[in-house]
């Protein structure tokens, strides 16, 4: 299928279709559409006081308040956020945290243009627990990754470009990885650096940054919702964000996450989404395709799981926790999370709270929000989706 493009399910012909009448999902589009928002406190309300998940996702018995137009706003508004504060929540069950963090390097960087016209800095990580390539896919300049940065026994500038280490971008004949070294090397007077030019390991972490500095008198001016980075711990899912699966709605979610980030507007401090290896709720692909029969035959997400003896969600985050660490992520500056499960938002936190959840971000399947306009319909996504309110106790019916 040589005309489909790799990154993305496409709206897909009927042919390879299970539901030919589906818009299907809605691409890698970063173009922000400003009615999701209304839609979505709308129909969330309004699930809310039922507690029921919706009966049905297909149809859901609103009309989206606005198509984009003379009434659209120039600019969305920024998504929806609950603020959060794990500490307070001593009394429910934690889930269960590796008591030491794993030990995460960046190994590479690069750029990557993307067919919507935005761009992002794709990292890829090695860790001490798993031979997986796991992924950092950051947008905006301000979050680097330290141990990306840090110098390397014996390396030349050059290696430090191969593997991603320059700060601002590459051109043919560029010959140093820093900026203040190549301007001296071109004899231009080197002047302070802008902030964003800094590496996030340069700056202090915690509550210092611009917008949050300690005054004179050691007051600290609080930071804005939008001013958290947003991140995503975005689990890997072959069937759903690359051969076009109607089963689950993770292939949305990614391109949301990356349409939200893209967004200097909605995501003004960068994003960053944690691409972790583990498909399937971590059983792998092959079980994932067996737990796929068996809810053919009748069984939900989580029996299906059970039935193949393996637990219903087999992930941890440590590994998540160590890479959000690394790119600066970490202290009580905190951030904003996009998700609807209630363990990642404490799991990803780590044991020594090591990274602080300000806010979380719901992540509102797109056929709820627009009214079946677009997004993912299939009996089998309904299903799914239920099965994540009633027992993996999602928060998809919260405000
Ligand atoms: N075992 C199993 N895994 C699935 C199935 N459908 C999707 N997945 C995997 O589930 C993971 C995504 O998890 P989700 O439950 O969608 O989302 P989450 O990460 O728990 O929560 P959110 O942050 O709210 O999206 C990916 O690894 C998918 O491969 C399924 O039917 N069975």
């Amino acid at each position: 299928m040589p005309e489909l493009p790799a990154h993305a399910s496409p709206d897909l012909p009927p042919l390879y279709s299970p539901h030919p009448t589906s818009p299907g999902r809605d691409g890698f589009d970063f173009q922000t559409s400003a009615q999701g928002v209304e839609v979505e406190a709308h129909d969330t309300l309004a699930r809310t006081k039922s507690h029921d998940p919706p009966a049905s996702m297909v149809s859901p018995a609103f009309t989206p308040p606005a198509t984009p137009g003379v009434s659209t706003p120039s600019h969305p508004r920024p998504p929806r956020s609950v603020p959060v504060d794990t500490s307070l929540h001593s009394d429910s069950p934690r889930p269960e945290l590796l008591q030491k963090l794993p030990e995460v390097e960046c190994e590479v960087r690069a750029r990557i243009p993307t067919t919507t016209g935005h761009e992002m800095w794709l990292h890829v990580y090695r860790n001490s627990v798993d031979t997986k390539e796991h992924l950092a896919i950051v947008f905006g300049n301000q979050i680097r990754s330290r141990s990306l940065d840090a110098e390397r026994p014996g390396e030349t500038e050059l290696d430090r470009m191969t593997r991603g280490a320059y700060v601002g971008r590459l051109y043919p004949g560029r010959t140093n990885s820093r900026v203040e070294q190549l301007k001296r090397a071109e004899g231009v007077p080197t002047k302070r650096r802008p902030e964003s030019e800094f590496p996030q390991s340069e700056k202090s972490n915690g509550l210092l940054s611009p917008s949050s500095a300690s005054s004179e008198s050691g007051d600290v001016q609080t930071i804005s919702s939008s001013e958290l980075p947003l991140v995503r711990i975005h689990s890997e899912c072959y069937t759903g964000e690359t051969v076009w699966s109607a089963r689950c709605d993770c292939g949305e979610q990614l391109d949301e996450a990356a349409r939200l980030m893209a967004d200097p507007i909605l995501s003004p401090s960068g994003g960053a989404i944690i691409y972790l290896r583990q498909e399937g709720r971590g059983i792998g692909l092959g079980e994932k395709l067996k737990a796929y029969n068996l809810q053919d035959l009748g069984n939900d997400t989580y029996e299906a799981n059970i039935l193949l003896r393996h637990p219903a969600d087999a992930r941890s985050y440590g590994l998540a926790t160590a890479m959000l660490m690394d790119l600066g992520l970490e202290g009580e500056r905190g951030i904003r999370l996009l998700t609807n499960n209630p363990d990642k938002v404490r799991a990803v936190e780590g044991p020594g709270r090591e990274v602080v959840v300000r806010e979380r971000v719901a992540m509102v399947p797109l056929a709820w929000k627009t009214g079946g306009a677009q997004g993912i319909q299939s009996e089998e996504v309904e299903k799914y989706l239920s099965t994540k309110i009633e027992k993996f106790k999602h928060m998809l019916d919260q405000k």
